[in-house]
């Protein structure tokens, strides 16, 4: 029968994937060998924008890009985890966005530690029970998260790689929607579905809580609840999608940095963020931006937050294009410190697709 036929061809060929997939880990752990030697990072930014690069310009098809990836990513985090016991710290608990994120970093191999806040996040990796960590930094409906911000005007840690993830927010309960009379969720996830709430369900109260998680766990024991969250929430927590996709904006995204205690080797295409402070005078902010001008630097956002040492004094928090070892990026940093009050290269990394 030609079907046998086909499956028997399948079998060999998955013969062959996994003789070679076991070939590729020989490598890897060798590879990790060498960089214990050597004391160098396993996780490899740089690298792994190498490999997926290289995977996308092998792929001819009919295998879409897209799951050529999650292959590759599932292949890179079962190397992680072989050449050491690697541990990523998140703002959880499970199936937050950032959890999500985490995981799209990571996969599935690698274990994961979940926090209950952002400064146990930077905790755990500054006292090294978590190799990386994943924070939220800013999503594009709502802004900054602050408490991600504060944390770096004093952390020694940097930054080694980000990511971005659309954010599609669902309405999850196990009771039906004519019956839902109060909502959880956290404030920021509010705020991105403003409009929807006020047209769909106008005199529902909004109860906030720290975590999207939390909301599904609340709105399961509270009669008349339900909660605004994520889909994977919907999975693992068996509770009924009311309605999908309620964000305000399509394309609301939320970016998300790792944090390490290394800077990524340059690629090509990175990004540089920066914090510092300048003196209270006329034009000093003026003159600090104006090196990046001077070097034909682009730069990618800004954002102030007070210093927390003195009432209104600002620390300043700058992206821009380009690695803080390219020639040119150097430059400006050196030039930008003769105008600082303090200024620290917060890390150099993969610049990620949005
Ligand atoms: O090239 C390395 O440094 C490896 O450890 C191998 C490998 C891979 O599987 O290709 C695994 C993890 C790193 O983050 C990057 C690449």
């Amino acid at each position: 029968m030609n079907l046998d036929h086909l499956r028997n061809e399948i079998d060999s060929l998955d013969s062959e994937i996994v003789k070679l997939l076991n070939k590729r880990i020989n490598v890897v752990l060798e590879i990790g060998e060498e960089k214990k030697k050597a004391g160098a990072e396993v996780y490899v930014p740089s690298r792994e924008r190498a490999v997926f690069e290289k995977i996308k310009a092998l792929n001819q098809g009919p295998l879409p890009d897209e799951a050529a990836h999650a292959i590759y990513r599932e292949i890179m985090s079962a190397a992680l985890a072989l050449e050491t016991e690697m541990k990523i710290a998140y703002l959880g608990p499970e199936a937050t966005f950032t959890h999500q994120a985490a995981r799209n970093k990571f996969g599935v191999s690698v274990d994961y530690i979940s926090t209950s806040t952002i400064s146990e996040v930077f905790n755990c990796v500054q006292n090294r029970t978590a190799d990386y960590g994943v924070v939220p930094v800013e999503n594009s409906t709502e802004g900054a998260v602050t408490h991600t911000f504060d944390q770096f005007a004093t952390t020694p840690l940097k930054i080694c790689a980000e990511i971005y993830l659309p954010i599609s927010l669902t309405l999850l309960s196990n009771q039906p929607s004519n019956e839902i009379n109060l909502i959880f969720s956290k404030q920021e996830v509010f705020g991105q579905c403003r409009s929807w709430l006020t047209a769909n369900m106008p005199n529902v109260k909004l109860s906030p809580v720290e975590s999207t998680t939390k909301a599904v766990q609340l709105a399961i024991e509270t009669p008349g609840a339900a909660a605004i969250a994520s889909v994977m929430a919907s999975d693992m927590y068996n509770v009924d999608v009311l309605a999908e996709n309620i964000q305000d904006m399509q394309g609301n995204t939320t970016r998300f940095l790792i944090i390490g205690q290394e800077y990524s080797a340059p690629t090509g295409a990175d990004k540089t963020s920066i914090v510092f402070g300048v003196k209270h005078k006329v034009g000093a902010l003026y003159d600090a931006l104006s090196v990046f001008k001077a070097d034909n630097i682009n730069m990618t956002k800004i954002e102030s937050r007070p210093s927390r040492n003195k009432a209104w004094e600002y620390y300043f928090f700058v992206d821009i294009d380009g690695h803080a070892d390219d020639p040119e990026v150097a430059r400006a940093l050196d030039e930008l410190q003769e105008h600082c009050t303090l200024m620290t290269v917060l890390g150099s990394y993969p610049k990620a697709e949005t």
